[in-house]
């Protein structure tokens, strides 16, 4: 697994919990302007996402580790993204399947999860890395009230 130190995210809250992942995956862009990615090839997808909160479950988790793996390497992990017609889109640009676009998926999957428990931590970042020399990071505007 990469180690690497990640830009922070800055955040209101007490605590702070990192995950890192990898999934394999194939994708293209479906756009003319996007050259050889175009054509389909395959990545192993480097994530950080970033989790924080102020209260804890009664685990005494933020959330378990365990499961945001499973959130996003067992929903991506190789398979083909533009097949995934949950989260991706060939006629809105928003939903291609480019490094930008799965890293804020990836926290809406994550996000959408917290929601549901009963401490509700926030996504505050998704670090993916696409190749060796490329990567983004997604940061999703604090809710109103947050
Ligand atoms: N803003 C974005 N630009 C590009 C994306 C993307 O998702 N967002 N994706 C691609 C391709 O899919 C490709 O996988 C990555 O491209 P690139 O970094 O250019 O890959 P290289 O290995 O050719 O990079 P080097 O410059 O040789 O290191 C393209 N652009
Ligand atoms: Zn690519």
């Amino acid at each position: 697994m990469l180690q690497q130190i990640y830009p922070p995210a800055v955040h209101p809250y007490q605590y702070e919990l990192n995950k890192d992942l990898q999934f394999a995956a194939a994708h293209y862009v479906p756009a003319e302007e996007a050259g050889k990615c175009r054509r389909m090839h395959g990545h192993t997808y480097f994530a950080n996402v970033t989790i924080a909160g102020d209260e804890l479950d009664r685990t005494g988790f933020l959330v378990n580790f365990a499961t945001v793996k499973q959130l996003v390497h067992d929903r991506f992990d190789h398979t083909l993204l533009n097949d995934d017609a949950e989260s991706f889109n060939e006629e809105d640009p928003n939903r291609f399947p480019t490094t930008e676009v799965v890293a804020r998926t990836i926290c809406e999957i994550v996000q959408a999860h917290l929601d549901r428990t009963e401490n509700k931590p926030r996504c505050v970042q998704v670090f993916l890395r696409e190749t060796p020399t490329s990567y983004c990071i997604y940061r999703p505007k604090r809710p109103t009230g947050a």
